[in-house]
């Protein structure tokens, strides 16, 4: 077998009396394409965060290409850091910045790249997301949510990473321009050749961008299978979310 590019082991995560994470084990496969379907407040987020290093889990392990980054820090975590992209829900740009300069925000902060360099590089990879230089020097608020999207999309790959994490990549985007959004994640994740793992209630983006789908519910992986399985999972919690029910096993977050 491969070795997984990203492993969880037993990964567990509590807030107070609140046990979101209860033991999660999955794995990523190197240019694989990962979903991790999960109702509201089910800890999509919350997995995410301990697999990049934002959180710590309190029991369990995260390993990065078979080493063990659990409680990583400093230069460790920044070489993982360094290998790994990230599309956050919203997009996440920061608003004090030019469309650029959030593209190239890791060349300039942790590669210290010289600014003239790292404007190129984000103008050749803001091509790669069908956005022409103009944009370049606009600020966030200047563009829609669409373009805000893809210049998020443009931040996660500028570094050519080997995994990337996206989290809902289409929340708050009308169907069209989500298609188009997780066609462009398709193309650049496999013109990559990078991992990606992507949380998403949206079963349409599941379904676009998944090569394999996992469930989370109350803290752990209770179904993984290919993407083209899902209809035919046999699990009732899998087949509740897929045709979108508000009555079974999972309780709707209200
Ligand atoms: N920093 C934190 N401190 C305390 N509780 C937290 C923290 N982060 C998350 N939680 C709790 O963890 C639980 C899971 O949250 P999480 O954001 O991971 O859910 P999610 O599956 O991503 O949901 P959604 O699909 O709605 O974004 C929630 O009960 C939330 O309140």
């Amino acid at each position: 077998m491969t070795q997984p590019i990203l492993q969880l082991k037993g990964v567990e995560k509590s807030f107070g009396s609140n046990q979101v994470l209860r033991g999660v084990d999955i794995d990523v496969a190197p240019g694989n394409s990962l979903v991790v379907l999960g109702g509201s407040g089910s800890g999509k987020s919350v997995m995410l965060k301990n697999a990049l290093g934002l959180m710590t889990p309190d029991a369990g392990q995260i390993l990065f290409n078979g080493e063990d980054v659990t409680h990583d820090q400093g230069r460790e975590r920044e070489a993982m850091r360094a290998r790994i992209g990230m599309l956050f829900q919203s997009g996440a740009l920061f608003d004090s910045l030019t469309v650029w300069e959030n593209v190239a925000f890791r060349l300039l902060n942790a590669e210290k790249m010289k600014r003239s360099d790292a404007k190129e590089r984000a103008i050749e990879t803001l091509k790669k997301v069908r956005l022409g230089s103009s944009v370049a020097d606009l600020y966030p608020a200047e563009i829609s949510g669409g373009m805000q999207k893809r210049v998020a999309l443009a931040r996660a790959i500028i570094t050519k990473p080997d995994l990337i994490f996206f989290d809902e990549p289409t929340t708050g985007l009308d169907p069209i321009t989500a298609d188009a959004i997780n066609d462009l994640i398709l193309e650049q994740v496999k013109a990559l050749g990078a991992a990606a793992v992507t949380i998403t209630h949206d079963m349409a983006s599941a379904r676009k961008v998944a090569d394999e789908i996992a469930m989370l519910f109350e803290g752990r992986i209770i179904w993984r299978g290919p993407a083209s399985s899902i209809e035919n999972s046999g699990n009732a919690h899998v087949d509740q979310f897929v045709n979108g029910r508000a009555d079974g096993p999972i309780q709707p977050a209200i």
